[in-house]
């Protein structure tokens, strides 16, 4: 099993520091049970921040330093739940970012199976958006922007510079934790998968939550980056009207928040499709051109998709013009404004009509289109 090679090499390594005479060089821990009983009062109920699909989440005090950590207990062991251990442990060992929930250590011996965060103190954008801080009304739209753009930094980071690359094929409310100042923080990598240079896609089966799935790889296991270019589009919606991204109509039948939104842009209508929760209070053009953003995200054609730099520079607003005054910069390519300028003209209000003329065009300015404006980004938490 893949853990058992991992955690012999680490076991070796803390052999070395445990001697003192090898600084390590790995930035996690690997803990004693004890030391996570103790910091846990035993996994606690008390103690149980959640529960997902593998195992319990505990928060705790560890006794050294007494820093605050989230420990995952993994369920009762099975080749699947060993294998989530393995690929968390593996590529959160390998990634730092800002925007990446960093893994401190773990534990693993006989049964148990224990790995250990940065405890995250506000909690999921899930507990906020739909959970139990929904009440609180803590995501004022500056907030919900930085967010947004910190959650696609670090996808993007995943997708562009771990090597070698990372789709993280689980992205969702649930899994964007945020820390004291609320910033967003990827987690779980559970069902990550690493991607040997000049592969394009692999075909696998399908793991990941519903509402969230690119349909080429909920239909055919075919995944890429683009499918969590996909699942960002969905958060993407789900973080501005606070909607889940599948909901169960009268009868029965399912609708995904994409078809709940698409007849609101058709119209120009983007104010319905701000949280109302927000009673207004949002940048107008900024609600604009994410949800073009979210759209083309969530384009059925994964060659359609933007790559997660171009999201990242949009959100940020960093299309600025640069050299001759017709040209604006989006990524590596350089277009030119004047032709731009022609197809939005055409496809002012019509979502699908701009997907056409935008296809495969990598300069395409959401905020443009939307509002004839350059983005002012960065976005500000007050
Ligand atoms: N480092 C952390 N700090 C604070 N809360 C956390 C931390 N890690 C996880 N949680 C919370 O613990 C709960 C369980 O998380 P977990 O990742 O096991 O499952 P999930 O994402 O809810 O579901 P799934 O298994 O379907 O991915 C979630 O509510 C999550 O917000």
């Amino acid at each position: 099993m893949l853990w058992r090679c991992f955690c012999f090499s680490a076991k070796e390594d803390s052999l070395n520091i445990d001697s003192g005479k090898k600084k390590r060089d790995y930035p996690w821990e690997i803990y004693t049970l004890k030391e996570l009983l103790h910091a846990t009062n035993n996994f606690h109920e008390d103690n149980k921040i959640g529960e997902g699909g593998f195992g319990s989440v505990y928060w705790g005090r560890t006794t050294k330093g007494g820093n605050y950590i989230a420990v995952k207990r993994l369920k009762a062991m099975s080749a699947k739940a060993e294998m989530e251990f393995a690929v968390e442990v593996e590529i959160l060992g390998r990634v730092r970012h800002k925007n990446l929930l960093s893994l401190r250590g773990f534990y693993a011996g006989g049964e148990e199976r224990l790995i250990v965060y940065d405890y995250m103190p506000n909690y999921s954008l899930l507990t906020h958006l739909h959970g139990k801080r929904a009440p609180d009304l803590l995501l004022d739209w500056p907030r919900r922007m930085s967010i947004a753009t910190g959650s696609a930094e670090g996808i993007a980071y995943l997708h562009h510079e771990a090597t070698p690359h990372i789709i993280h094929r689980d992205i969702k409310a649930s899994n964007v934790l945020l820390d004291s100042n609320f910033v967003a923080k990827v987690a779980d990598f559970g069902f990550a998968k690493l991607i040997p240079e000049g592969v394009t896609h692999v075909t696998t089966r399908v793991k990941g939550t519903l509402g969230y799935l690119a349909p080429e790889y909920a239909m055919w296991g075919k995944v890429s980056e683009s499918c969590d270019v996909y699942s960002f589009g969905i958060l993407l919606l789900e973080i501005i009207s606070a909607r889940k991204p599948l909901e169960k109509l009268p009868g029965g039948v399912k609708r995904d928040i994409v078809q709940w939104a698409t007849p609101y842009v058709q119209k120009g209508a983007f104010d319905q499709i701000a949280d109302p929760r927000l009673k207004g209070k949002f940048d107008r053009d900024q609600l604009k051109a994410v949800v073009m953003i979210a759209m083309r995200c969530t384009d059925k054609n994964p060659d359609n998709r933007p790559s997660m730099l171009e999201v990242v520079d949009w959100l940020k607003g960093s299309s600025f013009r640069i050299g001759s005054k017709n040209q604006i910069k989006l990524g590596q390519k350089v277009v030119d404004e004047s032709e731009e300028e022609d197809d939005q003209d055409e496809d002012e209000s019509d979502v699908f009509g701009m997907d056409k003329s935008t296809r495969g065009m990598k300069g395409f300015d959401p905020f443009r289109a939307a509002t004839g404006k350059n983005m002012g980004g960065p976005w500000k938490i007050n």
